[in-house]
């Protein structure tokens, strides 16, 4: 029996219900045991090798910033070239594992990842501020990543029995999916597990090696993945961890000549710039970098006078607000026409207003937002806000010893305001008014972005055309536009939202792999 009989189809792992008194009790005792851990030191891992530098990243609890939850080291330009050499020399091992070997080590990692998921979720919590629900939903995607990606390999590895060439007379005819080589993860710090991971998994089951560079406020949970791999038993120089600045260690790894590819989540402006050097050839370079970039989002709901208006404001604020705003899905604009845009702003303002601030180990609705520079960013955008819009709820920081903000909503915003064209990333949500659902659609369209978007109607043919017309990489109806599920939502964007790469879907192991054919004469 070959073993992609054995696997079972691919499953979303559930989210855990917080409101079972044992399910919090478990997460509690997990938040416990992962302070146990605060102050610890973490080693960069090149190959086999640990290696602790005197330069290092503090990771700081954004809730709670007399809590460090890792000193972690911190690699410079000559251990990135160390890096470097490992990795391209275990890519001539590792190219050659079978691919259900290589996806066995992704499965292992699950089934472990899943047996002590709180353990996860909890050191997310304490290091990116989550609440549970968020935190578990990243680490139930983390999970789904690697079983996903695990059997996407299976299948890429068998495609000429499930999809065979044409048959030519005299020739046998295969499509081989062969790694590209080495290259560079560099996930962003929001879903510090579940992107971290997915990008990661992705390229080695694949049969490449990485150079994984984390985001600098969320460096012990992916130290936390890549010790699970080493759990695992994944060969050492498959990945390795190399925390450091983008500045020096990003650009000089995507400048480098060996980098196959580079795989980045994160800002428009940091996707743009790494875009330009990586399409730069170093004296040496025989290929044309792959550059994967996701990047941010403006996204928005549309609301209808035929919507259920409940629901809508309920989606609205679960957009706006799930993550304290800090997701490239957060829904930071709706527009509503104006038969009922009272009654739905109302409601949103109701909703806003309820949403209580604090510790995310407490498991407040509302945390913190993840740093001083985001802080004092949104903040700067708020006041911007003042001037543009009609301030509802919120519209200062917020008590505590963290980055704390006020869920932030403003209405009457013009469409090219700039609350309503510029990533905030942080929880503000813009309104606007349109005089029907047509221009609402138009309102929501006017942006550089196309990432996420929602509908809200209840007329089919208006549905038809909005599926048409909201022009972005995954739209939603009558629902919230947060909330990806892998292999059901193949999730990227258009335009400045990035290389539209839709990850957890079937066509992304493709971008870390080079189709081979071969054509034997029988
Ligand atoms: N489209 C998506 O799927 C998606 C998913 C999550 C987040 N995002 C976006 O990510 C952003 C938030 O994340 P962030 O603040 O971590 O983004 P960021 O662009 O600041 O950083 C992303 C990563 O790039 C690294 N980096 C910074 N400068 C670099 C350089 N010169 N070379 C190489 N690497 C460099 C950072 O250290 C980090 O690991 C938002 O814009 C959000 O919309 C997009
Ligand atoms: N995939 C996530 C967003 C990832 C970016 O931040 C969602 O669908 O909400």
């Amino acid at each position: 029996m070959s073993i992609a009989t054995t696997i079972s189809p691919f499953a979303n792992e559930p989210f855990v219900d917080f409101k079972l008194e044992e399910n919090r009790q478990a997460m509690e005792a997990a938040i416990a045991k992962a302070k146990a851990s605060l102050n610890a030191e973490y080693p960069l891992r090149i190959g086999a090798e640990k290696i602790f530098t005197e330069d290092k990243i503090k990771s700081v609890n954004p809730g709670n910033l007399d809590e460090v939850v890792g000193y972690v080291s911190k690699a410079n330009r000559e251990l990135a070239e160390k890096a470097m050499n490992v990795a391209l020399e275990t890519f001539e091992t590792w190219k050659k594992v079978p691919a259900a070997e290589r996806a066995g080590y992704l499965f292992k990692a699950a089934k472990l990842m899943r047996d002590r998921k709180h353990e996860f979720s909890a050191t997310m919590i304490l290091e990116s501020g989550k609440n549970y629900a968020e935190a578990d939903a990243d680490t139930a995607e983390a999970i789904d990543f690697l079983e996903f990606y695990g059997r996407e390999m299976l299948r890429l590895s068998n495609i000429n029995e499930t999809m065979p060439l044409t048959k030519v007379a005299g020739e046998d005819n295969k499509l081989r999916y062969i790694p590209l080589g080495v290259g560079i993860v560099i996930p962003p710090w929001n879903f510090p597990l579940a992107i971290c991971v997915g990008m990661t998994a992705a390229a080695i089951v694949s049969g490449n090696t990485v150079l994984l560079k984390p985001a600098s406020t969320t460096p012990v949970i992916a130290h936390k993945f890549v010790e699970l791999m080493e759990e695992v038993g994944l060969p050492p120089g498959v990945i390795n961890y190399i925390p450091g600045s983008g500045a020096e260690v990003g650009d000089y790894l995507t400048g480098h000549p060996k980098t196959r590819f580079v795989s980045f989540t994160g800002s428009k402006e940091v996707g743009l710039h790494i875009s330009r050097l990586a399409a730069e050839t170093a004296p040496g370079q025989i290929w044309i970098k792959r550059l994967v970039a996701e990047m941010g989002g403006k996204d928005g709901i549309v609301v209808d006078e035929t919507a259920d208006l409940d629901a809508a404001a309920q989606a609205i604020v679960a957009s706006a607000f799930g993550f304290q705003g800090q997701k490239c899905s957060a829904g930071s604009r709706a527009f509503i026409v104006e038969s009922v845009y009272d009654a739905v702003v109302e409601k949103v303002a109701t909703l806003t207003k309820q949403l209580e601030i604090g510790l995310p180990e407490l498991n407040y609705a509302a945390g913190p937002v993840i740093d001083q520079s985001s802080y004092r960013k949104i903040l700067d955008y708020i006041e911007i806000g003042k001037e543009e819009g009609r301030l509802i709820a919120g519209g200062s920081k917020a008590d505590g010893n963290g980055y704390y903000i006020q869920p932030t909503v403003f209405a009457d915003v013009d469409g090219k305001a700039r609350i309503m064209q510029e990533e905030i990333f942080g929880p503000v949500l813009a309104i606007g008014k349109a005089k029907d659902w047509r221009e609402a659609i138009a309102l929501y369209n006017d942006t550089e972005f196309g990432l996420t978007g929602s509908f809200f109607s209840k007329e089919e043919a208006r549905i038809e055309e909005a599926l048409e017309t909201m022009h972005c990489g995954n739209l939603y109806v009558n629902r919230k536009c947060t909330g990806a599920l892998v292999g059901a939502h193949p999730f990227g964007g258009f335009n400045m939202s990035g290389t539209d790469s839709k990850a957890g879907g079937h066509d992304y192991l493709l971008l870390f792999t080079q189709a081979k054919a071969v054509s034997v004469k029988e």
